[in-house]
């Protein structure tokens, strides 16, 4: 089908999946219809494949196992590098391709890709290190040795919000370790993760390493949970999905990684610098227009400098530009759907029952289609829907505080623990806040923590497992004991 979107390398669009040495498409030669949230308009089209196309797919990633695992570390560490350096030369691409399947603006779209890239330029290095140990053991005649060895055939299943990063920051890591995989992106961003796919393959990443499967959602995760060939699962997404996966993987037994939903506390306390933490909450709040795990979903405000810092928030969420991605000077792109919009509304028009009052935006925009206007609403409160969900959209509640322990108490009286975020310039306040935050990370003094270096993952209902770092590379590994005797 032809797409409007034009590339300056064609070949980057792909509209089939990827199992072993073949781009293919469904059995029944079904279709997933790929649009355009800027526009609504019909984008391109995938195969809509199940349970039987997945099989194959596995079939792949355990043939193209032993030869993988087999390979030198450096030697896949550099194909890695190769794969990197395809990914930043078509970086203009990418990110068009992003923009408008997912409806980010440009310059995000942009950061995006960087940031995808920085995953592997991360892991190809790791790849080198997944160092074993010799164990200071019994004496006479044995050695007692810890490998790490790769988990095997892994799964990874994606969200839609950051289609590169969510890719690679999985793929990345697994192929370093020596595993191969087979991966299903999200029914409503496949394109982006096939574009990958394919500068995998020009990166000369032999085929059935990486393996990409669009379609169905419950047929191929019941048929990767159901495979005893798949030893692991990589999961970013809803915590409900996330919970389901686990489910399905339990007869199976496999080691798991869950990256789930938020819902990030952003404490900004009397003695904070109001500029900067206003700065940090565009980007923790509205980056994406909301639609990021890890945006602050409820903002708590000392009461001493609450109506000071509601109205330089207000004047500075007004002034943000929306409109389509693809359009210079937007901030703020589409919603990714129309349900999204509907979680929005919801959020915001619960709210306001409640007593919340309208600073900035608090409507749709006037583009209509899925754009919202970025809103503050002042005087929100614990009996609000969007003080317990995640609203995954551009609404800033603004909670008052007075004391530092209400403050904590009410950050950590939900059920998610991914990210927080807090302003102070005291510092002995500051540990203190990072000692009793119920979170796998915390940004101070920063709205933009994430980062290839740094590990990324939640606690509570927002997961387990660590993404990026060191960390990372070890989900895909698993420890061997070896007692190594006859030596006297
Ligand atoms: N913790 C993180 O790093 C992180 C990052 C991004 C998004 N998220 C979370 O993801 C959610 C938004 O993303 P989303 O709407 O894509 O989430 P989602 O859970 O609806 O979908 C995520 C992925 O799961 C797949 N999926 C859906 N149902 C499935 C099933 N029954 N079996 C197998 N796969 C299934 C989808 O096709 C998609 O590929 C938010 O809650 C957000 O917080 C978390
Ligand atoms: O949705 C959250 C993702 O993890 C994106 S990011 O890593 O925070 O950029």
């Amino acid at each position: 089908m032809p797409s409007p979107l034009v590339l300056d390398d064609p070949q980057l669009l792909r509209q089939q999946a990827r199992i072993g040495a073949a781009w293919c498409d469904a059995d029944d030669g079904g279709h997933l219809m790929v649009h355009d949230p800027a526009s609504g308009a019909l984008l391109a089209q995938v195969p809509r494949m199940g349970a039987a196309e997945t099989g194959r797919a596995v079939d792949a990633a355990e043939a193209a196992l032993p030869a993988w695992k087999r390979l030198d570390a450096g030697a896949r560490g550099a194909l890695l590098h190769q794969w990197n350096a395809l990914v930043l030369q078509h970086a203009e691409d990418l990110a068009r391709l992003l923009t408008a399947e997912q409806g980010k603006p440009l310059a995000d779209a942009r950061a995006e890709v960087g940031y995808a890239a920085s995953f592997i330029a991360w892991y190809a290095e790791e790849a080198r290190r997944t160092y074993g140990e010799v164990i200071p053991g019994p004496a006479g005649d044995r050695r007692l040795l810890a490998l790490r060895e790769p988990v095997g055939v892994c799964a990874a299943i994606t969200p839609w919000n950051f289609p590169y990063a969510m890719v690679t920051r999985k793929a990345a890591a697994a192929l370093a370790a020596g595993c191969t995989l087979v991966l299903k992106p999200a029914e409503q961003t496949p394109l982006c993760a096939l574009a990958l796919m394919e500068l995998a393959l020009r990166a000369g990443i032999p085929p059935g390493v990486l393996n990409v499967v669009t379609g169905d959602p419950v047929a191929i995760g019941g048929a990767l949970t159901a495979s005893p060939r798949v030893r692991k699962i990589s999961f970013t997404g809803s915590t409900e999905v996330g919970r389901l996966l686990m489910r399905q993987s339990a007869p199976t037994l496999k080691k798991l990684s869950l990256e789930l939903g938020g819902n990030a506390p952003f404490l900004v306390f009397e003695d904070a610098d109001l500029d900067a933490a206003v700065e940090g909450l565009l980007t923790a709040k509205f980056r994406n227009a909301g639609q990021a795990c890890i945006a602050a979903n409820r903002i708590y405000v000392h009461d001493a400098v609450y109506d000071d810092f509601a109205a330089r928030l207000a004047r500075a969420a007004a002034a943000l530009q929306v409109g389509p991605g693809a359009q210079p000077g937007v901030q703020i792109g589409p919603l990714i759907d129309a349900d999204a919009l509907a979680k929005v509304e919801r959020h915001v028009a619960d709210a306001r029952a409640h007593g919340a009052r309208v600073l900035a935006g608090g409507e749709r925009h006037a583009l209509g289609g899925t754009y919202y206007r970025p809103t503050v609403l002042a005087d929100a409160d614990a009996r609000m829907l969007l003080a317990r969900e995640e609203t995954f959209g551009p609404v800033a509640p603004l909670f008052r505080f007075r004391s530092e322990e209400e403050a904590i108490a009410a950050a950590n009286n939900v059920e998610f623990g991914l990210g927080a975020y807090l302003y102070s310039r005291d510092h002995a306040r500051i540990w203190r806040c990072i000692d009793a935050l119920e979170t796998g990370m915390v940004g101070v003094n920063s709205g933009l923590i994430s980062t290839a270096v740094a590990p990324f993952g939640g606690i509570k209902q927002s997961g387990f497992g660590r993404e990026g770092a060191r960390q990372g590379i070890e989900e895909y590994l698993v420890v061997k004991y070896v007692c190594l005797g006859g030596l006297g």
